[in-house]
This record gives structure tokens, sequence and C-alpha cells, in this order.
């Protein structure tokens, strides 16, 4: 099995949750920590059983050596292109938390870069890669073993509500626009990509209210997505308030409930009308951090410079799309 070494950026929440999944998964590595601050690194590396030695302030100088093959960005969506740019400038593999950028230009620019230097680029969209999302995208692409796309019927309509609570004290940057900060990108961008996967292609239309709090980012989402033959998707998305409802699927013959957290599911059942209910079930190995790591690591197995199962077209229309919703919806 071929070994691969990761340099892990920032030191904050992510820097904390990601790397216990990640070196659960055999054959990673982490062999840099990387921080605005030698003491940030130090303790973050003292926490994953890093060597003081590995630990950086200088990001080309964490990245540029022989023994680093992956850089995954824990950092906020502000510094993500710019960070992707370099990382891909040393012809590292990226993994990018979400949301992947604060806008489509940034992203189209971190694409377009890792693209003409055919170096691979995912985004960390966790929720994806994880068992029932990958039973998710196999049944609405009628790929499933066992449940058929023609037995369920298009899809008529998604209910898909996420609420985190969180504040400013807790989570800085999370309530900084010059971070990238606000309730689109940490959790609507979740039920954003459901309605990617469960209806194949961007709504036509949208309606709904972006609402904007203390620190001048958006805490509130309440978007209903149209799409063409009338299909709709509607979710809540807030930083505030918890809501732990499950995400409901409405087809033309049955309907799909995924348990909360559904952004990260153990339990999903599909009925079809008055003829079959199948439930499926899935451990969630760690915090669910580990199959993104899969992921990255079967592309580049495969030499794939990006995932199939989430490309790079994908992120950058998210971008877009949550673009206009900013410049239409914000109240
Ligand atoms: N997949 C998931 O479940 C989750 C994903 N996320 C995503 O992960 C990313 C990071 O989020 P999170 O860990 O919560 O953020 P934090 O603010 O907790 O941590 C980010 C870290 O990035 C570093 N950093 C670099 N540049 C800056 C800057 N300009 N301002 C502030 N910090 C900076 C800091 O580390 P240092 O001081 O060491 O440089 C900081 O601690 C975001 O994109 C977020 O959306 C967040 C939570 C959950
Ligand atoms: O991605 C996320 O999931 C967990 C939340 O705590 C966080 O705000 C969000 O960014």
């Amino acid at each position: 099995m071929t070994t691969r070494g990761w340099v892990i950026v920032g030191t904050g929440l992510m820097g904390k949750l990601f790397p216990p999944d990640l070196i659960a998964r055999p054959g990673n590595q982490i062999v840099g920590i990387v921080s605005r601050n030698k003491e940030s690194a130090i303790k973050l590396a003292k926490m994953h059983g890093v060597s003081e030695d590995l630990c950086f302030t200088d990001f080309d100088a964490a990245v540029n050596r022989p023994e680093v093959h992956v850089v995954y960005l824990g950092t906020p969506p502000s510094e993500h292109s710019r960070q992707v740019i370099a990382a891909v400038k040393h012809g590292k593999a990226v993994l990018c938390e979400k949301p992947f950028t604060t806008n489509k230009k940034e992203a189209v620019e971190a694409v377009e870069f890792a693209r003409k230097q055919k170096v691979f680029l995912l985004e960390a969209l966790f929720s994806h890669y994880t068992p029932l999302w990958t039973a998710l995208r196999q049944i609405f692409r009628g790929e499933h073993h066992q449940i058929s796309i023609t037995d369920l019927g298009r899809p008529l309509h998604l209910e898909a509500n996420i609420g985190i609570p969180q504040n400013p004290d807790n989570a800085p940057s999370l309530f900084s626009s010059k971070c990238g900060g606000g309730a689109l990108g940490a959790v609507s961008v979740y039920p954003i990509n459901l309605a990617y996967t469960v209806f194949g292609e961007r709504p036509t239309r949208y309606e709904g209210k972006i609402v904007n709090g203390a620190t001048n980012v958006d805490e509130v989402n309440d978007i209903t997505f149209e799409y063409e033959g009338g299909a709709k998707a509607h979710f809540l998305g807030r930083i505030r308030e918890k809501d732990s409802a499950p995400a409901i699927i409405k087809t033309e013959n049955g309907e799909i409930i995924v348990d909360a957290p559904w952004w990260c599911p153990k339990k999903m059942t599909v009925r079809i009308d008055g003829r079959s209910e199948i439930v499926l079930t899935a451990q969630i190995d760690g915090k669910g951090y580990g199959y993104e790591v899969d992921e990255v690591n079967r592309c580049l197995d495969e030499g794939l410079i990006e995932s199939p199962v989430f490309d790079l077209n994908r992120s950058i229309d998210i971008m877009d799309l949550m673009d206009e919703l900013k410049a239409n919806l914000t109240q």
C-alpha cells in the first residue's frame, strides 16, 4: 500500500476534527502542520501525536517537501483559493474544505490553475462521500443494486433543513465576513448539494430570503429551488439555532427519509407506495471525514486529477449559485 504524507493547514476546529479520521485510515500520515503561529501548530501537533519538527509557519516550506503528497485546507473560505493555488504550484494534491471559496471568481481561478497543472483537487464536502450519500447518488443515477429509480419515479420535492447553533465566541471565522463566513457556506451548502444530487441539475428558479446578522454575515437562509416540471427543494439553513429534522425526498411513487443528521446519516428509509419499504443503514467511522480521505486516495491511485463523484464543475456551479442567491435574496 502507498503511504501518503498529508499537511494540515489551519489549527482551528477542523484542524482538531479532521486528523484523527485521516490517520485512522491506513496509509495516511501527517507530515506537516501549518499555522500562522508556531505555538498553535505545536499544540495541535501534540494533540495528534505529530513531532514538533513538523510544525511550520511558512506554507511553502511545509508543502514543498518530497514527503508531502496531499494538502488539507482547514482554513476559512477566504484563504482557500490562494492556498489551493500555492499548493498546486508545488504539485501537491489538495483536499479543500467547504465552502470551496467565497465566490465563483475565486473558484474558477483555483480550478483552472489545478486543471492546467494537472494536479488533483477536491472539495471536502464530507457528506457527499459517506456511505448513505453514496447510496443516494446511486439511486438517483439509476445505479443502485437494490432500489430502482423507475419504481420510485422522478423526484418531486426535497425538504432538508440544517441548523447548527454557534456564536461569534466559539466560531469567530464563521461569523466574520472577512473570512467568508455565513450560513450559506457553513451549513446550506449541504442541502444545496443534496438538491444537486437528487435533481441532477441546477434549479431554474429560486425564491426565499437570506437574513444577515449583527456581524454582517448571513445567519438564516430560507430558500426554495424550483426545477423544470415544477419539482421543488426547500431548505432552512441556520447557524444560531439547532434543527435536527430528517431530510425528506418525495418522489412520484414513494419517498426517502434520511434520518438526522442527514448530512452524515446512519439510516435511510426508502418506501415505494404500497409495495415495499427498504431500510438502509451504515456505520459512520469516526466523525465521518475518513470517506473523503478514501476518495482522495482512490483518485490518486487511479491517476485522476478530479473526482468523478464530485467534479470541480459542481464546486464552481455551487459557488456561482451562491453568488446569485446572495445577490438576489439578501434582505
Ligand atoms: N466538514 C465539516 O464538518 C466542517 C467544515 N468546516 C469548514 O472548515 C473550514 C475551517 O473552519 P473551522 O475549522 O471551523 O474554522 P476555525 O476558524 O476554527 O479555524 C480556521 C483556522 O484557519 C487558520 N487561518 C488561516 N488564515 C486565517 C484567517 N485569515 N482568519 C482566521 N483563521 C485563519 C487559523 O489557524 P492558525 O491560527 O493556526 O493559522 C484558524 O484557526 C471552513 O471552510 C469551514 O466551512 C468547518 C466546520 C465543520
Ligand atoms: O460544515 C459544518 O458542519 C458542522 C458545523 O459545526 C459547521 O458550522 C459547518 O461549517
